[in-house]
């Protein structure tokens, strides 16, 4: 389907503003060519005097022709800005309304989409098409359907009036148009690459300004400033020769289709002038045509960037409208799950998983019962993480179920599943705001006070309280102004404060020292009454009093069992903590 009518069925609720908008422009259009009509028939009246084209219109006296023109023409100089001021409001808001619309519902259908719709993804691009592409829209909508309807209009209507005036004269006026069109869109074929190059430049710069900003630290470490400096040079240097190329064809544009309107225009005016020395043409008609002629081809020669606007309109209007249709894998539909009443029981039933085509996760078989606190635990890579991630419905399983409370999640609603479930995963992530903004994200009606329970029970509340705004503090972006632990306690403090049936808390406390972290345990007792609890952590000790753990290798469960029963096992989990307790085995 064509891109515009893409957007045209999108915007089908614009319908009505647009036909108004495209009203206003071209009555803008008709009263912008009326002055030089006007002129000549101020110079009829002032050659003519009684014999003018206004004294037929019973004004007799030249004089009062003149006062009656010096009206018309304010009449129609108001009537032109007043609907220039309509058609201006009309289509920028249109522009600034429907860029509104798609910019949130691209948001939202992103929001929907898989996790490995992300994975899969560049997140540049997506950014570029969030903003860049609907501000080229938006662009577009400001002033490039009025520029096109004016420019038609207005060669249309004046060329109707040559053809009126004297049809000879018409012709020749009609000679340049070739010459100017097929400039404006050679020209614009030339630039095309140009402009591109271009932006590709900027997107590569943009991307490495934005990485070494986030990674300033790294950078200061390995004192990699000047080498740095260097490479953002190199990658400036090259944007700054591509804009030099665009540049030099952008400018030639104007001045050599001028040309091609100063042939029009001399045509007119040496082949007009010698039919009106023969008195062949009214001198009127010879000053209206001179005018005309040059708005008959001066507006051509923005086709140039009319076409340039439009082209890379089309291409962002594909990339928004192809996002907007992304199919959304996991649906939010599904059985409707009462979090009071979940007691928070889990089976995996011959779970199995891949990514890609290797599988992550083999024949998994558990069963955690309500209230049950349990650890994974084994090898990084071993496949404890997306089992937990599975959980959620981030990605569908391959084959297999998971059931919560005897219900299969994939029949459950979305939305129920992760509400009865509180999340903290390894990468944390913290908003921009305050201290108590963060730990009550999800909880937006949390007061202060449950807020502070919460903190307490994350061993939080200390070092908050030694902050000097308190809860209050800003913790800046990603949480940047606290450290890799606090970050952590916080993130705990928010699934506490959700208050689920189901905890997970993946390697949540890796970043803690060893005294907080014995803190958090003796919180965790408390907080794990009532509820089902997960834990994955390398630290075995973290782990060692659950009442069951299940031990993962290559994405399989080797052992379970309670830490004792593990350790006298002497298999893999006895080996791993033989290791963390020092022995020698
Ligand atoms: N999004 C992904 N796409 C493809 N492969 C992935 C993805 N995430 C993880 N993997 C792979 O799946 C395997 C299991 O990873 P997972 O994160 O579940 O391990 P883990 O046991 O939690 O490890 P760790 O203890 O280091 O956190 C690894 O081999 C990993 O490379």
């Amino acid at each position: 389907m064509h891109p515009f009518k893409r957007l045209f069925i999108y915007a089908k609720s614009y319908q009505k503003d647009v036909i108004l908008a495209s009203i206003y422009s071209s009555l803008n259009k008709i009263f912008d060519i009326m002055p030089e009509i006007l002129i000549g028939i101020a110079i009829d009246t002032v050659v003519n005097k009684q014999n003018a084209i206004l004294s037929k219109l019973g004004i007799s006296s030249a004089k009062e022709q003149i006062l009656f023109l010096g009206i018309i023409t304010a009449l129609i100089w108001i009537l032109e800005s007043f609907f220039e001021y309509l058609y201006s409001i009309k289509w920028r808001n249109i522009a600034q309304n429907l860029q509104h619309d798609l910019r949130m519902d691209l948001y939202s259908h992103i929001q929907k989409l898989d996790i490995s719709y992300f994975e899969n993804k560049n997140t540049g691009n997506l950014l570029s098409i969030l903003n860049d592409d609907i501000n080229q829209i938006e662009r577009f909508l400001n002033n490039g359907i009025n520029s096109i309807i004016q420019v038609f209009l207005s060669s249309t209507l004046i060329g109707i009036i040559f053809f009126i005036l004297t049809p000879s004269i018409a012709i020749l006026s009609l000679v340049p148009i070739p010459f100017i069109l097929f400039g404006a869109f050679y020209f614009q074929r030339k630039i095309g690459p140009k402009y591109y190059n271009v932006r590709e430049n900027a997107g590569e710069l943009n991307s490495i300004l934005n990485n070494n900003i986030l990674g300033i630290s790294t950078i200061k470490s390995f004192t990699t400033e000047n080498y740095e400096i260097n490479r953002i040079k190199s990658l400036s240097n090259k944007y700054r020769k591509s804009n030099h190329e665009a540049i030099k064809i952008s400018s030639a544009i104007t001045p050599i289709i001028r040309m091609a309107v100063m042939m029009g225009f001399m045509l007119i005016l040496i082949y007009g002038g010698f039919l009106t020395l023969e008195n062949k043409l009214n001198v009127a008609i010879y000053s209206i045509l001179i005018f005309l002629s040059q708005r008959l081809l001066w507006p051509l020669t923005g086709l140039s960037e009319i076409t340039d606007n439009y082209q890379r309109s089309l291409a962002s209007i594909n990339r928004v409208m192809d996002l907007l249709k992304t199919p959304i894998k996991i649906i939010e539909q599904g059985e409707r799950l009462n979090l009071i009443q979940t007691k928070g029981e889990i089976i995996c039933k011959d779970l199995k998983f891949s990514y890609l085509t290797s599988p992550v996760l083999k024949n998994i078989n558990i069963n955690i019962l309500p209230g049950e606190t349990v650890a994974f635990v084994g090898t990084t890579g071993s496949g404890k993480s997306t089992l937990l991630k599975l959980f959620l419905r981030f990605y569908e399983k391959t084959s297999g179920q998971i059931l919560i409370d005897g219900k299969d999640i994939s029949e459950i609603n979305l939305f129920d599943l992760r509400k009865s479930i509180g999340y903290v995963s390894q990468d944390i992530f913290l908003i921009n705001g305050t201290i108590a903004e963060n730990i009550a994200y999800g909880s937006f009606h949390a007061t202060l006070e449950e807020i502070k329970n919460a903190a307490k029970l994350a061993e939080s509340h200390e070092f908050i309280s030694l902050l000097e705004s308190g809860y209050e503090t800003k913790i800046g972006e990603r949480g940047q102004k606290l450290s890799g632990g606090q970050r952590q306690r916080l993130a705990i403090a928010r699934a506490i404060l959700k208050n689920p049936p189901i905890l997970i808390l993946d390697e949540a406390t890796s970043a803690v020292d060893n005294e907080t972290e014995l803190a958090i345990q003796k919180s965790l007792e408390k907080l794990v009454l009532g509820r089902t609890t997960i834990l994955v952590a390398h630290r075995l000790s973290t782990i060692r009093h659950a009442d069951k753990i299940f031990v993962f290798d290559h994405g399989e469960i080797m052992e379970s069992g309670n830490h004792e029963t593990l350790v006298m096992k002497k298999g893999i989990y006895s080996g791993l903590w033989s290791i963390q307790m020092g022995e020698k085995i």
